[in-house]
């Protein structure tokens, strides 16, 4: 290191630098710039130091825990190059002080994020401030936790025109054919079944139990079917006052893992051709009288910390990695219930999941392992289940290590403004013919790449239901069911069952009903694929009269290109690209629509949090904003045929 041929250099000495996340990628990227001799960096980022973040990012330890990533980070660092300034900052990037006359300090931006909310922001700032931005990014292989890593890249733009978003976007792009390829074994391999049931548990009943009460919720819509029964059905995941927790805890496990199923197999149809779940009742797999004599909350030392309460230690069950038996997730189950409402009854109505929630993976992990016994898929352990269910990449330290070492290598070719030296580089998982990286030249720059597509429409005339067919489904080619701000939510690809296409589907006709009509002063709308594979913001614009021969759809959609020449992308839904406005859409055809970004089909994915919303809401002002799901870990994965990427591209 000390002998790095840069380390001296003017241009890297009186660089100011600045770098966006100090997590997995930040930690090593911060020491790798220190160590090269940049002497001016500052570094932005809001998260506090978690235990589960020790063992890679390597400048925390135990002690730092709780505390700001970026202020530790850079007393660490200091620690060794007392002599360089490293200035901090613990916030949002998205907050208004950072806005593009602070971007305008640096020489070169950053990113080592691991959203794709976050990556856009400091894209746009970069591209307002004409700021060149490194980007970069890694991902496991999605919901194993057995395996490694299987690729990153690292992308940036040219300094004069620094679109480096559109790089990643046409990444996204290649990407997408490649994984395509792939999926059927990615898939077996993955368990996508029980990716559902961690879904069911998360987003359905732990929201529906502890959550936001008044939150919509898919979990009973089957029961409220049943209109012949007295009972109300809101009634069952209500704790009736004076109600023993154990009775209560057993209604709701009895509804959900017993009647519910029953419910839907009494609808023969949908099961003539699968499997038929069984239904589980609390008395068939646990002991009559209440199951939880062996309960010893005094195991959880009655500490203030909500956190730590947990229903493993209670029942004196310790191993993370231990597969439950039914009726162990039964006993869990009931017992994390019982902690949640006698421990933190305060909580309850505000939680939200959260991984290093102990009680809350425990509860998940026991509810979806019970779901998928009645399913017939097979059980996983708390560790697999808490990986899935945060949508945690089991990261690799080295990994972020070579890529802080390629982020470094191409800010220095930015100062040095060696443009034609910049690389794209993959670090592959299986290397191919002994190459490791594989560098490529970055794709141009995308111009349009942070308008989202327009659309002027009578909004008096046409329903927004049709709009949509139209437009998202004939036009952009998504001919799949489409998600509409539902809440975080896992997918895959392929078949997905009927139930979850029906909440999808109900989502949409929900967001649709929720729009003005007509649509006064513009809307933005978002709208994905379940596969992922396309997602748009769409801006509508009403217009009362249209030109019949040159527009005679009665719309116009501007800004829509195809995103992958059609050739090349057998393996996608596509759009054909005809269009009622063929000039504007010649006019365009150089330009790739960035916000009609593709992104690989096996990302995480959450809605923003309730900041994220507001901040957006006020952003628009008076424009009804529909904010969907965001990616995390805007990545790609590179498996298999490189050789028709290398045709392309090297
Ligand atoms: N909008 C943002 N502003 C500032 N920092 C951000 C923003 N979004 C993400 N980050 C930071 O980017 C970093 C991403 O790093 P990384 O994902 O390795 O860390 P982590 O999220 O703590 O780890 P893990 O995802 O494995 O739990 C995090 O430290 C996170 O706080
Ligand atoms: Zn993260």
């Amino acid at each position: 290191m000390a002998s790095s041929p840069f380390h001296s250099t003017a241009d890297i000495k009186g660089a100011t630098v600045l770098m966006v996340g100090a997590g997995g990628i930040g930690c090593e990227l911060l020491k790798t710039l220190a160590l090269s001799g940049f002497s001016d960096i500052h570094i932005i980022d809001m998260d506090t130091i978690e235990v589960s973040n020790l063992n890679r990012q390597f400048l925390f330890r135990q002690s730092h825990v709780g505390q700001s990533k970026a202020k530790v980070a850079r007393d660490a660092v200091l620690k060794f190059r007392p002599n360089i300034t490293i200035t901090a900052y613990h916030a949002n990037v998205k907050d208004p002080d950072f806005n593009v006359d602070f971007f305008k300090q640096f020489n070169v931006v950053l990113n080592g994020l691991d959203n794709l909310d976050a990556r856009r922001h400091v894209n746009r700032l970069c591209l307002a401030a004409d700021i060149p931005l490194v980007e970069s990014g890694t991902t496991g292989s999605l919901y194993m936790s057995r395996e490694k890593r299987s690729a990153m890249s690292v992308s940036l733009n040219q300094p004069r025109r620094p679109i480096p978003f559109a790089l990643s976007q046409a990444l996204h792009q290649r990407q997408l054919m490649l994984i395509t390829l792939n999926l059927g074994s990615r898939y077996e391999a993955a368990g996508p079944w029980f990716v559902h049931c961690i879904v069911w548990a998360k987003d359905l009943l732990f929201a529906k139990l502890l959550g936001d009460k008044n939150q919509d919720n898919d979990l009973n819509v089957r029961s409220s079917d049943a209109a012949s029964s007295s009972k109300n059905v809101e009634d069952v995941f209500e704790r009736r006052r004076g109600e023993e927790i154990e009775q209560y805890g057993r209604k709701i496990f009895d509804h959900v893992f017993g009647y519910n199923i029953e419910l839907a197999l009494s609808n023969e149809e949908t099961w003539k051709n699968r499997n038929r779940p069984k239904p589980i009742y609390s008395k068939d797999v646990l002991p009559k009288e209440l199951a939880l004599q062996n309960g010893n909350m005094d195991n959880n030392h009655a500490s203030d910390d909500g956190l730590s309460v947990s229903a493993m230690a209670s029942l004196g069950m310790k191993n993370p990695q231990d597969i439950w038996s039914v009726k162990e997730n039964s006993t869990i189950f009931l017992e994390a219930l019982k902690l949640f409402f006698t421990k933190r009854e305060k909580e309850i109505g505000n939680l939200s999941f959260d991984k290093d929630d102990q009680l809350a993976v425990e509860f998940v992990t026991a509810a979806a392992n019970i779901r998928a016994a009645s399913f017939g898929i097979p059980l996983h352990n708390l560790f697999e289940a808490k990986g899935i269910a945060g949508n945690i990449v089991h990261a690799v330290a080295t990994t972020n290590a070579a890529i802080a070492g390629l982020i470094v290598i191409e800010a220095i070719k930015v100062l040095r403004n060696d443009t034609k030296s910049y690389r794209m580089t993959y670090c592959l998982e299986h290397p191919s013919r002994n190459m490791l990286l594989m560098p490529v030249e970055p794709f141009e720059p995308n111009k349009s790449c942070y308008t989202p597509l327009s659309l002027e429409i009578n909004t008096n005339r046409s329903k927004l239901k049709d709009l949509v067919e139209k437009i998202v489904k004939a036009k952009l080619g998504m001919n799949l069911p489409l998600i509409m701000n539902a809440s975080s939510l896992l997918y895959e690809a392929g078949d997905v069952e009927d139930d979850m296409i029906a909440i999808y589907e109900a989502n949409l006709e929900k967001v649709l009903a929720e729009l003005p009509s007509p649509v006064t002063g513009g809307t933005m709308l978002t709208v994905e694929d379940y596969q992922q594979e396309l997602k748009c913001n769409i801006n509508i614009k009403h217009r009362e009269e249209f030109d019949e021969e040159k527009e005679p759809d009665g719309m116009v959609l501007l800004g829509w290109t195809q995103p992958v020449p059609a050739a090349e992308n057998k393996n996608q839904s596509v759009g054909n690209g005809a269009s009622t406005s063929d000039a504007t859409m010649a006019a365009a055809e150089s330009e790739k629509d960035d916000d009609t970004g593709i992104v690989s089909p096996l990302k995480k994915r959450k809605l923003p949090d309730d900041s994220d919303i507001s901040k957006s809401a006020v952003e628009t002002k008076n424009h009804k904003q529909l904010q969907v799901i965001d990616d995390e870990d805007d990545l790609v994965v590179l498996e298999g045929n490189l050789d028709g990427f290398k045709k392309r591209r090297l």
